[in-house]
């Protein structure tokens, strides 16, 4: 019989633990230092137990708030912003004593989009967590939010958390969140259930997660749900549960809501245009291209295209739709989207020999395209 997933979390020698801001937060929102210290307790025991942990931790706008006299968190994102970026030391700081308490020293790594998007910057970061780990040191993980901006953010730490899992090849992820686990409505609504295990997403019908997260916290269960998605795609087993119940968690105890694994481990980029990255435009795909860019896992070329929808520019995502309107694949466009008029429908060759050889290429290599 299959090893199950609490089973295989309980076995993980190297473990991504995700700490949302709502598990580190006071009620007024500040950073709550006992709950940082009962976190870094039961990670230290994981990793004096011969476990690698890498930590992505939220909580930085959070830790801003005191300093900067604000009351509540700031909704605006320069405000954000500054605020994680006055926190974010103050945060590592937390943990690096705490942690050093129990002789364990760590590495603060903050991570954009493109890190973990672009392939010559996600081998430099896993090479960097790779050596962190190997030095024996904890990686404590945040999105650089001071650089960051809206359109290329991760936004909540959730997905982060999921790409993280595949980048360093972590054997589990545990998301911890101020919930004991995902119930199938808003834990406050009365007859709501625990969900103990999910066996693959399609079980997550009828599972109300309408309801906006905690006051602190960004995303709420759905950026969760999302997370588990990616990772679980991915091959990697995910539990979610509270802050309280991490040692639960890693003893593979009962507790949360386990997520089994359904696929297996795909290059990181791609898992990112997957489920992260919005789409800036359709690309319309006659019947032929839909079965080559699916079924033989061909590039997009101009004949199979026959509409191009929205302003994008080369590099961007966008969705590849069938003549129905399905969307069937996602993938990085070669074009401008004023470029594509003029050379769909037709064929490369006579495209080359029109326009010159640099319209000859594809619209969608084959490398950066996913089929949904
Ligand atoms: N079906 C559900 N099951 C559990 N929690 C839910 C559900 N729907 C909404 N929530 C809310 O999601 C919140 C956790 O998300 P969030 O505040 O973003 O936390 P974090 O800071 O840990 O990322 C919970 O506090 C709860 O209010
Ligand atoms: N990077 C931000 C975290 C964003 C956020 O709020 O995430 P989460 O609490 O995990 O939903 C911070 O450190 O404050």
């Amino acid at each position: 019989m299959r090893e199950s997933t609490r089973a295989q979390v309980a076995a993980a020698r190297r473990v991504v633990v995700k700490v949302g801001s709502s598990s580190l937060t006071t009620g007024g929102g500040d950073l709550d230092t006992a709950k940082v210290a009962a976190l870094v307790d039961a990670l230290a025991a994981a990793r004096h137990a011969g476990r690698e942990v890498v930590l992505v931790s939220s909580g930085a706008i959070a830790a801003g708030l005191a300093p900067l006299g604000l009351r509540t968190r700031p909704r605006d994102l320069a405000t954000q912003q500054a605020a994680a970026s006055v926190g974010q030391g103050l945060l590592v700081e937390q943990y690096a004593q705490r942690f050093a308490a129990h002789g364990i020293t760590v590495g603060q790594v903050l991570l954009t989009v493109e890190d973990v998007t672009l392939q010559s910057r996600y081998r430099d970061a896993y090479r960097t967590a790779a050596k962190l780990l190997e030095l024996g040191v904890l990686p404590v993980v945040n999105e650089n939010d001071t650089v960051a901006t809206k359109e290329i953010r991760f936004g909540d730490n959730d997905r982060l958390a999921a790409l993280v899992a595949h980048l360093v090849h972590a054997d589990a992820l545990v998301l911890l969140s101020d919930v004991p686990a995902l119930y199938t409505a808003h834990p406050d609504t009365p007859g709501a259930e625990r969900v103990t295990d999910v066996a693959d997403p399609t079980r997550l019908v009828g599972v109300d997660v309408s309801r906006r997260g905690s006051a602190v916290g960004t995303g709420g269960m759905v950026t969760k749900i999302e997370a588990a998605r990616i990772a679980t795609s991915a091959g990697i087993p995910t539990l979610l549960t509270s802050a309280a119940s991490v040692a639960g968690a890693l003893a593979g105890e009962d507790v949360g809501t386990a997520f089994a694994a359904t696929g297996k481990r795909r290059p990181t980029r791609l898992l990112w245009l997957a489920h992260v990255s919005d789409a800036q435009g359709r690309l319309v795909l006659d019947a032929g291209a839909v079965r080559a860019v699916t079924q033989r896992k061909a590039s997009l070329l101009p004949a199979g295209v026959t509409a191009v929808v929205g302003a994008f520019s080369a590099g961007d995502p966008v969705d590849l739709v069938d003549p129905d309107g399905a969307v069937v694949a996602r993938g990085l466009v070669s074009y401008d989207a004023s470029d594509l008029p003029g050379m769909i429908g037709q064929r490369t060759g006579a495209l080359g020999d029109e326009l010159g050889a640099q319209y000859a290429r594809v619209v969608v290599h084959r490398d950066a395209l996913v089929v949904l």
